[in-house]
């Protein structure tokens, strides 16, 4: 069984990412708002857009900070953000939906999400990507780590060049293969469970415009940059 060694050039790439991980992520504050009452549907579409649109804002800044990004084509640059900005949301949906929480909070939670407005057809495949990634439980490097290679993904509509995706995604899968084997010894299957969850995350991609078109209530108001972000309006 050979042992795994992250190199010193790898520790740091992952520190790069990381670092930037954590300086530009949004509070759980949507977490403690729907925790703390229930809102109406619109009410509750109205906190979804806003917190989206703000996601959008730290996940551009975050991206900015993954290696190689910054010299990529402009026009690719954007294709890759436009590609996962919606599978960064539920990502990082899941991940707060996950994050550890005091005794019944997570049902609570749960609750209010069931009853924000969004239909009922869509509850089933979102509850089972949160419990899954939950099920994982992700350390952080592996968070940072897994949200880079989900916008760094080469097929992305509109993307030119996709090779030079692939040679900045490489070595993101090559640090989280090893990273898994070192916090999840126990666990061969790990990595590729990991990666399987972004399978799960494209068919959320999939439902996205209509559970936004379909939540319960008349006249969807959408910013300007999720308009351009989200097949909506
Ligand atoms: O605001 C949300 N998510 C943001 C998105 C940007 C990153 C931070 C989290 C929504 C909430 C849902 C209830 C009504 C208010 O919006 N939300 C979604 C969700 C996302 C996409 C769609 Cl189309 C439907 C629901 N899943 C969530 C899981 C959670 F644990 C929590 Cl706290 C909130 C969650």
């Amino acid at each position: 069984k050979e042992k795994v060694v992250i190199t010193k050039d790898q520790q740091a790439f992952m520190n790069v990412i990381l670092d930037a991980y954590n300086r530009h992520q949004i509070p759980p504050d949507v977490a403690k708002k729907l925790l703390q009452e229930q809102y109406s549907a619109e009410e509750n579409f109205l906190l979804l857009t806003e917190m989206a649109t703000s996601q959008v804002q730290v996940l551009v800044e975050f991206t900015k900070h993954i290696p190689g990004f910054l010299s990529l084509d402009h026009e690719d640059q954007i294709a890759l953000l436009k590609g996962s900005a919606v599978e960064a949301s539920f990502l990082r949906s899941a991940q707060v939906f996950s994050s550890k929480m005091p005794n019944g909070h997570t049902e609570v939670l749960e609750e209010r999400i069931r009853k924000s407005g969004i239909s009922e057809e869509f509850m089933t495949p979102m509850f089972n990507f949160y419990k899954t990634i939950g099920e994982l439980h992700m350390v952080e490097e592996e968070q940072a780590l897994l949200t880079a290679i989900t916008i760094m993904t080469p097929d992305r509509p509109y993307v030119k060049d996709q090779q030079a995706v692939e040679r900045l995604q490489e070595p993101m899968l090559d640090v989280l293969r090893k990273l898994c084997a070192l916090h999840h010894p126990h666990e061969p299957q790990y990595f590729a469970r990991l990666l399987g969850r972004l399978t799960e995350l494209r068919t959320l991609n999939h439902y996205h415009a209509e559970m936004l078109t379909s939540w319960r209530m008349n006249d969807h108001k959408f910013t300007p940059l999720l308009c351009e972000i989200w097949d909506v309006q």
